[in-house]
């Protein structure tokens, strides 16, 4: 790429947007940055007190939210990233830090504060490039940075004020205002980075990449080379702290030392504002034990260091012989790994193809786990060893032995002196009885999925499902295939769409600020969860499930929602009948599995009863813009089902079209992401 070969240089690494902010990966985006987006669970709440300036504050939160995911990654995703960016974004008025507001008075009371005023709006920026070295252990390399932008505002009128505020816009943004939208009729000039004040200084970012990978592939080994500097606490610093070139004139806001408000700070050297500085490295070292992430020392311990070293030493078994590959007529192929490649196998490339080698093993062993009722077994009774287990869930020593260890080696259970206990992992979402559990889900998984994807040749050759093949009755809908079975297939079908709702939904009720809507109407709702999560998230509001009179009558098998008395049932078939009237309709996991034909009865029918105004919260995987990930969403669509998988923006132009404008876009981190849309 001419225009920033520093963009193309990332290519092929892992680079991670530590960020919620659909603004961030909007730019991001826009440039061309492959990236992946793992939202920071770093709670904003640093005391401002101790912070001299408010750059710093903004800055010191960037770092946390880039190091949370930093450090989160290699234990929860099981993948450490090549480079983390965490950014955080204040408006600063009268000595005052504003950032989102919690309701509309807030909102009002920030817009009010900057009404006929110049503020300034900076964004805070952490880099954190991890370095994974051949023993495991991760060096963290700290560049930090803010860019500064002044901002006046005209003078506002109540009016204009309550009007922008009720149009929802300035909920999810600092200051409560969005310059790139409605907000910027209320701004009479911008001085300096426009795109700063959206969320992300592109311009400063590009020039700490050059700085960064101008220095670091210079080194023949670029990887050794920095792990070797920052293990000596002679990083590279001495070169990114060299004033850069090409900055901004801002340089003028001085030098500032980074305070201490946590411990992981500690160790950091002084940062300019435009002399970035790397800080010294923290070393990170899995240990084989589950414990807590030390802040101080970023001494990361990893549950599941026996996988991983048992994983990396298998791979390096075939690095150096063969390996072998099962044909699909089952005929064993003896592969040698470097016949027809010039150069050896990558050992992370290896290593992501064993993963998905052996991707179907590990998922069967999680299925067989749960279905033994493992999880529930050692949450009664830790510490059994494999014959107890074995005795308990009427299994063979042998068979259930195999399984325990495996189960270790993938995570789910920990084991001392051959004795056998739950992960948090496993306490929290696989015990059957877990406020969070996924096992209904599971279970479906193993007895419709797993049988399906058992014919995904014939289905990618034939282009539709192959679900006739897995059921005995022929309809093609998975809702009535449960429907035409017995009432425990039904009650296990609900069970797992009942499992999803729990767990995303609150990342998915809490998504955007729907105070206004006091009747919500969540479509094909099921066992009532996702509505459960409304009312809990939003106490001014009922919510009606509209379903299937065999899914309302079920529905009450699933306790204590029927306690809740702003949830209630309507029995009802949503092409066929007339919907409940609602301000806000709810649409959670509902249209990626439609025909284009039915999809368009579906929004017309809601397009009807809704006024103007009327909110429809829709609740999916949103895929990438260039379709590209997430996974979870593109090997959903291999089940072919008749609907198709779609991007937020493929979603948006599907709403318009039926009159519904996007007001915003949530990728929560969970199973399901979030638009909320209102009728024109
Ligand atoms: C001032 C202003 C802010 N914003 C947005 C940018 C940021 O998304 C948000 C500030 O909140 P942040 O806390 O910086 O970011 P976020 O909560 O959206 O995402 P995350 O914490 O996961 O990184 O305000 C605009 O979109 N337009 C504007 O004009």
């Amino acid at each position: 790429m001419v225009l920033n070969p520093v963009i193309s240089k990332l290519a092929g690494k892992l680079v991670v947007l530590a960020s919620a902010s659909p603004r961030r990966l909007e730019i991001l985006r826009n440039v061309g940055l492959r990236f992946e987006v793992v939202p920071s669970w770093f709670k904003e709440t640093l005391d401002k007190s101790l912070f001299k300036a408010p750059h710093e504050y903004a800055v010191e939160t960037a770092k946390q939210k880039a190091l949370e995911v930093a450090r989160r990654m290699p234990i929860k995703h099981l993948k450490t990233p090549d480079i983390v960016i965490g950014a955080d974004t204040i408006v600063t008025v009268d000595g005052m830090i504003l950032e989102k507001p919690v309701d509309k008075h807030d909102a009002y009371r920030m817009l009010s504060s900057l009404s006929g005023k110049e503020h300034s709006v900076y964004t805070g920026v952490a880099i954190v490039v991890c370095h994974e070295k051949e023993n495991e252990e991760v060096d963290y390399q700290l560049i930090q940075f803010y860019e500064e932008t002044k901002v006046k505002f005209a003078d506002l009128s109540e009016d204009m004020l309550w009007e922008y505020i009720n149009s929802g816009e300035p909920m999810d943004k600092a200051g409560g205002y969005g310059i790139q939208a409605l907000g910027g009729m209320l701004v009479e000039y911008v001085h300096g980075d426009f795109l700063n004040v959206v969320g992300f200084p592109l311009n400063h970012f590009c020039k700490q990449l050059s700085l960064i990978y101008n220095h670091c592939t210079s080194s023949s080994d670029q990887k050794s080379e920095s792990v070797h500097l920052s293990l000596n606490g002679t990083h590279p610093t001495s070169v990114l702290s060299q004033p850069t070139p090409n900055v901004p004139t801002q340089s003028s806001h001085g030098s500032s030392s980074i305070p201490k408000p946590s411990s992981a700070s500690s160790s950091q050297t002084h940062h300019t504002h435009c002399s970035p500085s790397a800080s010294p490295a923290h070393k990170v070292k899995r240990k084989g034990s589950d414990s807590e992430v030390s802040q101080s020392s970023w001494t990361l311990v990893n549950s599941l260091s026996k996988h991983t070293d048992g994983r990396e030493a298998k791979l390096r078994d075939s690095e150096n012989t063969t390996l072998p590959l099962i044909s699909s007529s089952g005929q064993l192929i003896e592969h040698d790994v470097t016949e027809h490649e010039d150069s050896e196998p990558r050992k992370e490339d290896l290593e992501r193809i064993g993963e998905l080698i052996d991707g179907f093993k590990a998922s069967k062993a999680l299925f067989t786990a749960a279905r033994l009722r493992v999880f529930d077994l050692l949450h009664r009774m830790p510490g059994l060893d494999a014959a107890q287990v074995a005795q308990e869930v009427k299994a063979s020593v042998k068979g259930t032995e195999c399984l325990l260890e495996a189960c270790v080696s993938l995570g789910l259970l920990t084991s001392k002196e051959r004795t056998y206990e739950n992960t948090d992992l496993a306490t929290s979402l696989l015990r059957s009885d877990a406020c969070f559990s996924l096992h209904g889900y599971i279970q479906h998984c193993d007895d419709t999925l797993w049988p399906l994807f058992s014919h995904l040749e014939s289905a990618v050759e034939e282009g539709h499902s192959q679900r006739e093949k897995v059921v005995s009755n022929k309809p093609k809908d998975m809702l009535k295939d449960a429907f035409h079975n017995s009432q425990e297939a039904k009650l296990r079908f609900m069970n797992a769409m009942h499992c999803v709702a729990k767990v995303a939904g609150k990342s998915v009720a809490t998504a955007f600020d729907l105070s206004r809507y006091k009747t919500a109407c969540d479509l094909g709702g099921c066992t009532g969860a996702m509505a459960c999560e409304f009312t809990k998230a939003h106490p001014g509001m009922s919510v009606m499930v509209f379903d299937l009179p065999a899914v309302v009558e079920l529905s009450e098998h699933f306790h204590p929602l029927h306690s809740n008395n702003r949830v209630s049932f309507v029995a009802g078939d949503f092409f066929q009948d007339e919907l409940p009237k609602a301000d806000l309709y709810i649409l959670a996991r509902i249209l990626h599995d439609l025909t284009d034909e039915k999809l368009h009865i579906l929004l017309s029918k809601i397009a009807d009863v809704c006024k103007p105004g009327c909110g429809l919260l829709l609740s999916e995987i949103f895929l990438d813009e260039d379709r590209s990930g997430p996974s979870r969403g593109l090997l959903q669509a291999l089940s072919m089902s008749e609907g198709k998988q779609r991007s937020a923006t493929e979603y948006s132009v599907l709403l318009k079209s039926h009159g519904f404008i996007t007001a915003q876009i949530r990728h929560t981190d969970n199973l399901l992401d979030a638009m909320f849309c209102i009728k024109a």
